[in-house]
């Protein structure tokens, strides 16, 4: 049996404005993650699927309830966490080589050892020929695969994506779901994928997470027995997909209704 990697247990997050406005953005929420699992999450906006991995970075402690990563009590940023945004986290003023190089020189590796580190993973997300370009000079799928050549260099134990690849156009979209795939199947981190997008989150998935509207808790849980490795552009098209992806809006289009 495989080992909690995520342990969410009866998880509540309260929000206080300054003006004294209380919003509670979740309420008795729990989750496990096993190691190597990758596990989707989908519901509506406004329902908590940031703050449930702000909860998970450390950056945002739950106002009751416990987190734990690796059966440990989450008390501050581990290094083990790797993120991927929808906003593009580079420096505008650092080449794409040196974007990369940037996680092992913050873990302490010297400058040269980091740059050949990062040469070869700019090759492994195929932007070979372009390290000395700046990211004002990529598009927004290189831009991405930055980021996930970024966030990959580290070799994080676990990976939190909030909605990365919604700013996309549909195609780059799918080149880059496919591209994490095969990222991910070499060293299996767990994955807690944030997404609005139902197909996304099957296509990548093992299984699927569906929160209730504000404050959000846990819904429904969805097994994705695609098999693996999985071509999404292919997945997408068979019965099995196309049932499960009927069941989970079935689930979804109550909370998102007004
Ligand atoms: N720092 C904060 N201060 C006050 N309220 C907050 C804060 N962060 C989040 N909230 C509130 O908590 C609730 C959940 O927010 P959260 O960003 O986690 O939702 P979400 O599901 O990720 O939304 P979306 O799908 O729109 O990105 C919302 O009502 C939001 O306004």
């Amino acid at each position: 049996m495989k080992n909690a990697a995520i342990e969410l247990n009866n998880v509540s997050r309260k929000f206080v404005s300054p003006q004294g406005k209380v919003t509670l953005a979740l309420r008795d929420f729990s989750l496990t993650v096993n190691e190597g699992d990758f596990c989707a999450i989908v519901g509506p906006t406004g329902c908590g699927k940031s703050t449930t991995l702000g909860m998970i970075t450390g950056l945002n402690p739950p106002s009751s309830g416990s987190v734990k990563v690796f059966g440990k009590p989450v008390t501050g940023i581990d290094p083990n966490i790797g993120f991927v945004f929808q906003a593009d986290a580079v420096f505008p003023w650092k080449s794409v080589l040196d974007n990369v190089a940037m996680g092992p020189v913050f873990r302490g590796k010297d400058l040269k050892l980091a740059r050949e580190m990062a040469a070869e993973w700019v090759r492994r997300v195929g932007l070979a020929g372009f390290e000395h370009h700046y990211p004002h000079q990529l598009s927004g799928g290189m831009r991405k695969r930055v980021a996930l050549a970024q966030t990959f260099i580290n070799e994080p134990k676990i990976l939190l994506m909030d909605e990365p690849f919604s700013a996309l156009d549909v195609q780059t979209r799918a080149l880059m779901q496919e591209e994490l795939l095969g990222l991910w199947s070499e060293k299996k981190a767990s994955v807690v994928f944030v997404t609005h997008d139902i197909d996304e989150a099957i296509a990548l998935a093992d299984r699927v997470i569906v929160l209730s509207k504000g404050p959000g808790s846990v819904k429904s849980s969805h097994e994705i027995p695609l098999a693996r490795p999985r071509h999404v552009s292919e997945a997408r098209y068979s019965d099995e997909f196309v049932h499960l992806s009927k069941k989970i809006w079935t689930d979804l289009k109550d909370e998102v209704q007004i």
